[in-house]
């Protein structure tokens, strides 16, 4: 069985061997570079980075229009680099699944260095404040989830971490922001030197969500003298720091049984999946899907790599925000979110066999084309209508795609504002529509309420996705009883005027009851969720 690590790699035969793409550049050399000179450091060591982001810088390599690599740096989850990158050198092997089931297999080699960003981790995090000295770089970019980037707690408050190390400056931050307001404070200190922060995270406006985390940890430290005030200038100043928006679509499932059954046939044996304390699903490989989209706004004060040329495209705030919000407002994330919630109840495991019920293909349908599309924001780059289309018709059906329900169903309470308050706002602030006309948007948040009892919809103990606000959800909904409509009372109402959740408040727009509605049917009994489904698709 070949294994991954970097003298495996040498024999180019072997690979070929097995069908495995192998790199086009010297692996060691590239480590070497991207230790002395590093150009772009990436937070957040999970999925997407590797199947889609590293396999860019990897085309670059491929074609020496660059000769370094990217260090990644793990801010939440050690495990990541202990377990998947350094046993293996920092290689991995993407898996892109195409419709006819066929496997493109390559090896993932653009990561010159693995890093733990904490400093109990002494070494890493000397190594990373010294890489942020370093005139070379270039840019930092995060897949850090959209919780990632939040300074607050469910009661709106900071949290316990973000509190402390705003209170005692950037030496040994807590948090994940805060260690990020640190490093950008060590360049600071090196001569101003420039960068790029890009976030590649799923959220409307990422640029703006990561800048605003940041600035209020550095405001505060000005205002506590344990900084100096020309540090928050520096990062208010465009020219030198950049928070730019950006707009990623690649779906990237957790890694596969399938898939490692299929890679494990055909020789290839570093394929141990590993679920990590803090719940990342993460192996030496990386299924993925082909199609792959990435727009950035292109603010890059120290320079950056071309990647338009392996197909990212830099645009202007404008479009980037034009894109992000057709994808992932109304194109793809609220359709996968709807397909998440319900698949959860119906006891589905695979998004593409939910595409072939009726009544869920029906729901995204709904979604998509009658409730989305009104309010679509056309990005004029691409087109929304051939977008979800590609979507419904080919994405999500694709039965070799392993992704679930219950992957996606991770975090909903950060993705509800955006995957359905954006619309729901979009409606509110356009006189010839009305919010309380929408049918399916308020139906999947009602599944969401339900999903949340835990409680599946043949009546059985269910488990629950992660996300940060669960156990504050799952107090509210505890004295509902499963056919017991009584029992609902108020209970849903601090989650549907929730607007740190929705972005708006579900009752002022006329929608608050509507779902209470819905949700009362959902749980009169088994089977109720689907029977509530089919009664308003079929309408
Ligand atoms: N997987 C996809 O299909 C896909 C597609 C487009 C965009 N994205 C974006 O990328 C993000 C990550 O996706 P992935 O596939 O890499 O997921 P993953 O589960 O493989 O990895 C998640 C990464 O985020 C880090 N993380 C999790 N919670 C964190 C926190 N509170 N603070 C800091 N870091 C944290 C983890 O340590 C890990 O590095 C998604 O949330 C989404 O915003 C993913
Ligand atoms: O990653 P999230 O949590 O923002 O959303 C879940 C999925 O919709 C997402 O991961 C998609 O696979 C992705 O947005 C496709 O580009």
């Amino acid at each position: 069985m070949l294994v991954l690590n970097k003298e495996s790699i040498k024999d180019t035969s072997l690979w070929e061997q097995a069908g495995i793409e192998n790199l086009n550049f010297n692996h060691e050399k590239m480590t070497a570079l991207t230790k002395e000179n590093p150009t772009w450091v990436h937070f957040g060591a999970g999925n997407i980075f590797r199947g889609f982001i590293a396999m860019l810088q990897q085309s670059l390599l491929n074609s020496g229009t660059v000769d370094s690599g990217i260090v990644v740096v793990e801010t939440y989850d050690s495990e990541i680099i202990d377990k998947i990158y350094a046993p293996y050198d920092n290689l991995g092997l993407l898996a892109i699944m195409n419709t006819d089931g066929s496997l493109d297999k390559k090896i993932i080699g653009s990561i010159g260095e693995s890093l733990v960003g904490d400093p109990s981790r002494a070494n890493d995090w000397q190594r990373i404040q010294t890489i942020f000295s370093k005139p070379s770089l270039q840019v930092a970019s995060f897949t850090i989830t959209e919780k990632g980037y939040s300074l607050k707690n469910a009661a709106g408050n900071y949290s316990a971490d973000v509190r402390e190390d705003m209170k005692k400056g950037p030496d040994n931050p807590k948090s994940v922001m805060a260690k990020i307001a640190s490093l950008a404070y060590t360049r600071y200190q090196h001569g101003e030197l420039p960068i790029a922060f890009v976030s590649m995270d799923n959220c409307s406006h990422n640029g703006d969500k990561l800048y605003r985390a940041v600035e209020a940890i550095c405001r505060k430290w000005v205002e506590l003298g344990l900084v100096e005030e020309g540090f928050l200038n520096y990062i208010n100043t465009p020219e030198k720091v950049s928070f730019p928006w950006s707009m990623i679509d690649k779906i990237t499932p957790r890694p596969a049984e399938s898939v490692k059954n299929t890679l494990n046939q055909s020789g290839f044996g570093s394929t141990d999946i590993l679920c990590t304390t803090k719940n990342t699903f993460i192996a030496p490989f990386v299924n993925a899907e082909k199609p792959q989209y990435l727009v950035i706004e292109d603010k890059f004060p120290n320079g950056r790599m071309p990647l338009e040329h392996v197909g990212v495209i830099f645009t202007d705030k404008q479009t980037v925000d034009r894109v992000e919000k057709m994808k992932v407002c109304t194109c793809l994330n609220p359709l996968h979110t709807s397909l998440a919630v319900f698949g959860c109840l119906l006891g589905y495991t695979l998004i593409a066999d939910e595409m072939k019920d009726p009544n869920l293909r029906k729901l995204v349908e709904k979604i998509g084309y009658e409730e989305g599309m009104p309010v679509v924001v056309d990005p004029q780059i691409v087109d929304p209508k051939a977008f979800i289309k590609e979507v419904i018709e080919v994405r999500f059906p694709n039965p070799y795609i392993p992704d679930t329900p219950q992957r996606i169903a991770s975090d909903t309470s950060q993705k509800v504002g955006i995957r359905f308050g954006e619309t729901i706002k979009a409606y509110s602030e356009r006189v010839d529509l009305d919010p309380a006309s929408l049918t399916f948007i308020p139906l999947v948040i009602a599944g969401w309420c339900r999903y949340l009892m835990g409680i599946d919809d043949q009546d059985a103990e269910m488990s629950l996705s992660s996300d940060p606000l669960l156990s504050t959800l799952k107090t509210y909904i505890s004295g509902i009883k499963m056919g017991n409509v009584e029992s609902v009372g108020d209970s849903l109402q601090p989650i549907l005027s929730n607007e740190e959740i929705f972005g708006v408040n579900l009752y002022s727009v006329g929608l608050g009851e509507k779902i209470e509605d819905y949700f009362k049917e959902m749980i009169s009994g088994p089977g109720a969720v689907k029977a509530t489904l089919q009664k308003y698709v079929k309408n």
